[in-house]
């Protein structure tokens, strides 16, 4: 009996760490980052086609691409199938959560399934952030995002806000002032959940400081969620707007984003937890 439809999650992805240790020389800059993925993400269905379709529904539709330009398009068309996709969108797009990347690698996955054979194909080329998006799991991230390792992390607790304006990652890059930072420090201490918080508190998202130049309502968000009872830090994802802020219990998490989202309804407010 073959599969008629199936349908994957795409999580958000988070950059707990992100640090631009170099560039290419065709431009694309050197990453060593912390990626863990959220309970909160776009779905995605899949089925067989004659032709390549995508409907894009979800409170998060309106000005997401529904062509051959969204990403999930691409990956099925990568992919070598056509198939009919439906992606049912719940994340901010540009919003440094990897939204479209999560997308197509959920595509894929759907499309392995449905398909009973692997991808084969070579996840960069859809974007930085696909492969390690095709793990969907807590990785350490280098290389310009095509070396992804995983790693045996406890899951945190966190409130995600994106303020609703849409960023740029090249117009970020750009502005970034030194490309030649350090490397994240050892890792060895990463199984012990607190220690790990306060090993993730002594890294940096690189991208943060440029990001606040561009869009400076990031530091207003990051300063309502350092403000958060039991934040225990806050920090941006990839190259923003998305920030968070990390709670040691989930129920903590629950009742600061409840917390923010009465103080700012028109942000985009949402407990997580990340693994
Ligand atoms: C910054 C991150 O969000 C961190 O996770 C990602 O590396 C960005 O991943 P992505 O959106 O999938 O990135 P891509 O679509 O491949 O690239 C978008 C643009 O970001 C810049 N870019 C991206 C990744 C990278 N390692 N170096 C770069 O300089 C380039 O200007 C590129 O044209
Ligand atoms: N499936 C998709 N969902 C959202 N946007 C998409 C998708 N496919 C293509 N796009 C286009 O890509 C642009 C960037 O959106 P996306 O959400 O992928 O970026 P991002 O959150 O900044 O990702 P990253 O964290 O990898 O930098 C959008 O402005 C949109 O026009």
């Amino acid at each position: 009996m073959t599969a008629q439809a199936i349908e994957v999650f795409a999580p958000a992805k988070i950059n707990l760490t992100l640090h631009v240790t170099g560039q290419r020389a065709d431009g694309y800059h050197l990453l060593d980052s912390l990626v863990m993925f959220a309970d909160v993400g776009d779905r995605v269905t899949v089925a067989r086609a004659s032709e390549m379709s995508l409907r894009v529904t979800g409170p998060m539709a309106a000005g997401v691409p529904d062509d051959a330009r969204n990403l999930c398009w691409k990956a099925a068309e990568a992919f070598g199938e056509p198939v009919a996709i439906t992606l049912d969108k719940h994340l901010p797009a540009a919003a440094g959560i990897g939204g479209g990347s999560s997308d197509a690698a959920a595509v894929l996955r759907g499309m392995e399934q449905l398909f009973g054979r692997p991808s084969g194909v070579h996840l960069p080329d859809l974007g930085a952030d696909v492969p390690v998006c095709m793990l969907a799991h807590a990785a350490r991230m280098q290389g310009i995002g095509e070396e992804v390792r995983p790693l045996d992390m406890a899951p945190f607790h966190a409130v995600l806000v994106n303020p609703g304006v849409e960023v740029s990652t090249p117009a970020v890059f750009r502005v970034l002032g030194r490309r030649d930072n350090a490397p994240m420090t050892s890792m060895a201490e990463t199984d012990v959940p607190l220690m790990a918080l306060d090993w993730i508190a002594r890294q940096r998202n690189d991208l943060q400081p440029p990001a606040i130049m561009v869009k400076p309502v990031i530091a207003e968000v990051l300063d309502a969620l350092a403000a958060l009872e039991g934040a225990r830090l806050a920090r941006m994802s990839g190259s923003g707007a998305t920030c968070f802020a990390l709670f040691d219990t989930r129920a903590a998490a629950d009742g600061a984003a409840t917390t923010l989202s009465s103080a700012r309804p028109d942000w985009w407010v949402r407990p997580a937890t990340l693994r």
